[in-house]
């Protein structure tokens, strides 16, 4: 008699604040497929911009083993990306965003504006993205508490420097993020932290934040990692974003070893086998 396939987690909307504990409770991380809806990605822009083909990647990540769909359409990249409206950014969700989440696996809105945010958990996405970790948009941590999901607070710097120690600053920003977040109501098990990689920093403090991620665990909150395709890999072997998949592995597997729980991928498939395998062979140490 085959087991029953297991039900996949709730998928959205209030019952999605019941999405993190199904995805934290496994001996592998959750990984989150990228899909962005944008011209200008760093790596993918321009590549889903349709309806058909957004919906294609979606299904495909899922296929794959992605346990939830990150939808962003700005793209966040500090140079060279155009900063759009909150209309043209809801321009480009409303024709594909409902129909991803009825493909019934979590959904997160990559958004650093509110109004948008408001939006996409309206429409049953179930975790906020927010790459400015609530200190941006002064209206996310109320609006976030108020539709009770899960958050993921990122790390950030308007730019990078160079002397300053990397983890005292990402210390610091999200002791900053935790004291908007309790001010709001949003309960710390709706929390996720994110180090940034790539975001205000230089490569050697990207990498330095993967090589000391582990600091972050006192603060006893679940961590996402999002290496995927960063420029910092380059500065280790010159390549293109599309060339990156084996520096992008080996960055997730060393922060799932050193305490990342999720992680955000454009790999999915490759990034679900490598977190499984090292998963396996660690349980046999
Ligand atoms: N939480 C989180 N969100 C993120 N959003 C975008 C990017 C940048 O990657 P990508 O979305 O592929 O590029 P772009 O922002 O140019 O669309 N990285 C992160 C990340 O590391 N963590």
């Amino acid at each position: 008699m085959m087991a029953a396939k297991p039900k996949p987690p709730a998928a959205s909307g209030p019952a999605g604040q019941s999405v993190l504990p199904a995805l934290l409770s496994r001996p592998y991380p959750a990984v989150m497929g990228v899909l962005n809806l944008t011209p200008d990605s760093f790596s993918d822009g321009g590549q889903f911009a349709t309806p058909e083909r957004a919906l294609a990647q979606a299904r495909r990540m899922i296929a794959e083993g992605a346990d939830i769909i990150d939808i962003g359409a700005e793209s966040t990249r500090p140079y060279g990306s155009e900063p759009i409206s909150a209309e043209e950014e809801l321009k480009r969700l409303q024709p594909v965003l409902s129909d991803i989440v009825a493909l019934g696996v979590p959904v997160s809105i990559d958004s650093m504006k509110s109004a948008v945010v408001a939006w996409a958990l309206g429409q049953g996405a179930a975790i906020a993205n927010d790459v400015w970790g609530l200190q941006r948009d002064s209206g996310m941590s109320g609006l976030v508490a108020e539709r009770g999901a899960p958050v993921i607070v990122m790390h950030n710097r308007e730019r990078a420097d160079p002397a300053i120690d990397i983890m005292q600053d990402i210390a610091a920003f999200f002791a900053r993020s935790l004291d908007i977040a309790a001010k709001a109501g949003i309960s710390s098990d709706k929390v996720v932290l994110d180090p940034g990689i790539g975001f205000g920093k230089t490569p050697e403090q990207s990498m330095t934040a993967l090589a000391r991620l582990g600091e972050l665990q006192s603060l006893g909150l679940p961590i996402l990692v999002g290496a995927s395709r960063k420029r910092f890999i380059s500065t280790v072997t010159p390549s293109e974003p599309h060339q990156r998949l084996g520096g992008s592995i080996a960055a997730h597997l060393l922060a799932a070893q050193n305490g990342a729980r999720i992680i955000r991928a454009h790999d999915v498939a490759e990034t679900v086998q490598a977190l499984r395998v090292a998963a396996a062979i660690r349980e046999r140490q």
